[in-house]
Order: structure tokens, then sequence, then C-alpha cells
């Protein structure tokens, strides 16, 4: 076994897990090199997480895994627990019980480390009220300890493809949403994260945006960066990711490439897949 070592312990529970629930047909090349991925090849691992808030159970039992490289969409109908997950990845929220890692950092005892190598944009980004979105952006990049001239450079180029330039000396708190969702990634993405968290990054955006904003999403994958995001589009989910998670009440449903999972479930669109997974009865 694998003493002392809690994510490879939490890996190796898990390799004995799928072992014993492995069904029939299912592809064993696939499982067998997932539950064997080099533990660098692995940036996100969660592991029954579950997390509380007084009587109500919002996540029970979340467990999967991210290798470096991958665009995963995390999907969920409302109140299926995404933001939840994804506020206990950021360590602004501790688990109640199991594990959540980053490149091998725990979410939230390591939170300060994990920070630096995450970008994360919430689906209501909010900012300082007395600061514009210039002094944001450079207060950030002082944060990060990048020097503020060449990623003010950057950050600008950025801005102008988002339509956002013209914009930057105004305070950000009277952005519209869309505009603040363009600096709240502009700000997500400043320090060359190796992990992107997106909640609902295209929420708020009009047509041409969200295409930007893909375009962007893109080239930040393209060129080694993690994705992991959330949305209620499955057109979008389908365009840009290669795999996808589904949760329900907090649990997982399902999850794997996305072919691999219309395939097993027999659906031939990812939304009526999803339809199919997260039907719930009729209220009285
Ligand atoms: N701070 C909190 N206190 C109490 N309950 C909470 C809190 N935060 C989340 N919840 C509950 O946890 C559950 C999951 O909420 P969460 O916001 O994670 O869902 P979601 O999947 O992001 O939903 P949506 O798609 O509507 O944004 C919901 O039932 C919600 O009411």
């Amino acid at each position: 076994m694998t003493a002392g070592n809690p994510l490879a312990d939490a890996r190796w529970r898990r390799r004995n897990r799928w072992i014993d629930r492995l069904p029939w047909g299912c592809d064993l090349a696939a499982l067998y090199e997932r539950a064997y991925m080099p533990d660098d090849k692995l940036l996100v691992f969660i592991d029954e997480a579950t997390k509380t808030f007084g009587d109500k159970l919002a996540l029970n039992g979340i467990s999967f895994e991210i290798p470096a490289g991958q665009i995963c969409g995390l999907l969920g109908p409302n109140g299926a627990g995404k933001t939840t997950l994804f506020r206990l990845l950021m360590g602004i929220l501790k688990a109640t019980s199991g594990v959540l890692q980053v490149a091998g950092l725990d979410a939230f005892e390591d939170r300060v480390a994990t920070k630096r190598l995450i970008g994360f944009l919430p689906d209501e980004p909010v900012f300082y009220s007395y600061l514009s979105a210039r002094e944001l952006l450079e207060l950030s990049a002082g944060m990060h300890g990048l020097d503020i001239d060449s990623t003010m450079e950057w950050a600008e180029a950025l801005a102008r493809r988002l339509r956002l330039a013209d914009d930057l000396d105004n305070y950000a708190e009277d952005f519209s949403r869309g505009m603040k969702k363009k600096l709240g990634l502009l700000l997500a993405m400043l320090h060359g994260p190796r992990l992107l968290v997106l909640d609902e990054p295209t929420n708020g955006l009009d047509v041409e945006s969200t295409h930007l904003f893909y375009e962007l999403i893109q080239e930040a994958a393209g060129s080694g960066t993690t994705i992991l995001f959330s949305t209620h589009l499955m057109d979008h989910v389908t365009r840009l990711c290669s795999h996808a998670v589904i949760i329900n009440d907090g649990a997982v449903i399902a999850q794997g490439p996305l072919a691999e999972l219309q395939e097993r479930y027999g659906e031939a669109s990812l939304e009526s897949l999803f339809l199919k997974l997260t039907a719930r009865p009729q209220q009285a």
C-alpha cells in the first residue's frame, strides 16, 4: 500500500472500489488507464467530498478526477451542488468530509498555495467599489508577484479582444453583468493558472462575447491549462469539452468522455442523456 501519503491512499481506495464495481462489458483498458494514471498527471482529485449546511446535505460523497490538460464540463440541475463544489475547491468552504486536492495540495488546508494554481471565475463576480477595472488588474498582478507593466500589456490586449478595453478606467462595480464576467475572466487568467475553474462563465454574455470567451478558453487549454467549468448549456459542453461530470442532488450520477457517456446510456445527444439522468418527479 502507500502509507503516509493521503493522496496515494485515497487513490488506492478508489482503485479498489472501481474493481468491485466493474460492470459487464465496460471498457477495461480505459478504466485501467485511468486507475493507474501517474499522480503527476492528475491535477484535480476529489474523493467522497461531502458538504452539509446545517441539516442540508449539499454534496453527498462526490468523487472524480481531472488529469492535466483536460476540458471538463460540470453539469447538474439547479441546486445540484456545482457552486458548492467550486467553493470547496477554492478553499472558500471547508468540506465536511472527504478529500479535495489540486496538484496534490489540499484545497482548504493549503488554500493560499492552491489559489496560485487556480484561476476562478465565480458566477457573480464582485469587485471593490472604489477601484477601476485597470486598478483591479494591477492590484491582482501585484498580489501574484507579476511584473505590472508586462502583465497590463497582456491584459489590455485581451481586453481589446473582449471589447472591454474602452472601459478599463471605469469602476468595475458599475459594469453590466457581461462586462463583469469579462473582467472576471481576465482576473482569473492573469497569473497563467494551471487550472481554470469557471462557474457558468457565459451567463449574461451576448453571442459575440460568448464566442470570444470560448475562443480564449480553448486557447488557454491549447497551451496546457486544465479547465473545469459549469454550464446549463449542453451545446456549449459538446463544443468545448472532451469530458463531463454530471451531478444531481449532490452526487455524481455519470462521468466520462462525452461520446462514451452517450453510448453507455444509448442517447443521441448530451441533452437527452442529461434529461434522462436528472428527471425528477412532479411536485404536488
Ligand atoms: N451557504 C449555504 N447555506 C445553506 N444552503 C446552501 C448554502 N450554499 C448552498 N446551499 C444549498 O446547497 C445546494 C447546492 O447549491 P449550489 O449553489 O451548490 O447549487 P448549483 O448546482 O450551483 O445550482 P445552480 O445551477 O442553481 O447555480 C442547494 O440546495 C443550496 O440551497
